[in-house]
């Protein structure tokens, strides 16, 4: 059997933690994986939970050299006014035919391209935090020295994380006003139904938990082969019935134009975010 790639996580918060999870989850060798943090604390919290070598930049400050110079696949996880420091810093230490991976929203290919040695594989995704459970969904587009066997070991990599699919890069700002920011839209309605539960009358901690099955078990539904939004919702629309009447209130004060606004303002803060950086360069 052919030797696993070395994957390095150049910085582990929220996002390339869930990658972590959901990649060793899938059977990946936890010693061919090493992470980097700032924090030494977060970097012992990441050892006992993974069991993998990670190392604080706090401890040693050629952190993240040290864990690029022996990568074959890097996902920097770091913010996106972070990469371009990143980058710079682990460029001269990459292996030749290493791959950088960036899950930075906001960060184009050509920064990270203008930031490495000429000639760097880079990919840019957009992941989502359910990575961790396999249930995720990240998108992702190459750079110009992609080879594509790069791209194909990327996408197996990240198909312990859930499902992968291939975007222009143009695209990646609407990807992550959907899916990207998407899980948080769900934890919202969560929140308010669980709020509004209460106001209703129950206890709080019932109404949560009846808001959270109920969005647990209706995403198990839409993850069914073939499941259809529309067609389960109106399975549960009853003719004149008490769905319907709430139904009829979202639709009346347009609860898809105030999500659709919602989601283009991810996209322009995404748009805002590219422009700050390529000003700062
Ligand atoms: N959160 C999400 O749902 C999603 C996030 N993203 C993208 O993922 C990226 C990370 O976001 P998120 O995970 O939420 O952020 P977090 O703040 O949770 O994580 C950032 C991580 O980077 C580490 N870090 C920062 N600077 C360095 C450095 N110089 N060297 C090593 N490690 C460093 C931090 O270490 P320490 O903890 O020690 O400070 C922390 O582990 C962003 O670019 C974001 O756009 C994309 C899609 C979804
Ligand atoms: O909020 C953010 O900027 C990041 C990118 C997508 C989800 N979280």
């Amino acid at each position: 059997m052919p030797t696993s790639p070395r994957i390095s996580f150049l910085g582990c918060g929220s996002m390339n933690e869930a990658i972590l999870g959901g990649i060793l989850a899938g059977g990946f060798p936890k010693d061919r994986v090493t992470a980097t943090v700032r924090r030494a604390e977060r970097a012992a919290e990441l050892r006992v939970r993974h069991g993998i070598t990670v190392l604080a930049g706090s401890e040693d400050e050629a952190a993240n050299r040290n864990a690029a110079a022996e990568a074959d696949v890097l996902i920097v996880g770091v913010k996106p006014a972070g990469v371009r420091a990143m980058l710079t810093e682990v460029g001269p230490v990459l292996k030749p035919g290493a791959v950088v991976v960036s899950v930075a929203a906001a960060v184009p290919l050509e920064l990270m391209e203008a930031a490495l040695p000429a000639g760097a594989q880079v990919i840019r995704t957009m992941p989502n935090t359910p990575a961790k459970l396999g249930r995720g969904v990240t998108a992702l587009s190459a750079g110009t020295a992609a080879a594509p066997a790069s791209v194909e070991l990327v996408r197996s990599l990240l198909a312990g994380t859930g499902r992968v699919v291939q975007v222009p890069e143009e695209q990646i700002n609407a990807v992550g006003s959907v899916s990207g920011s998407g899980p948080a839209y769900a934890f919202y309605l969560a929140e308010a139904m669980a709020k509004a539960g209460a106001e209703l009358g129950l206890e709080p901690e019932l109404a949560v938990l009846l808001a959270a099955e109920t969005l647990a078990g209706a995403g198990a539904m839409l993850a069914e082969p073939g499941a259809d939004a529309a067609a389960l919702r109106r399975a549960v629309t009853s003719p004149n019935g008490t769905t319907e009447a709430a139904i009829g209130v979202f639709a009346d004060r347009d609860l898809p134009g105030i999500i659709a606004a919602g989601m283009a303002a991810a996209a322009e803060r995404s748009a805002e975010i590219t422009g700050e950086l390529n000003a700062a360069s």
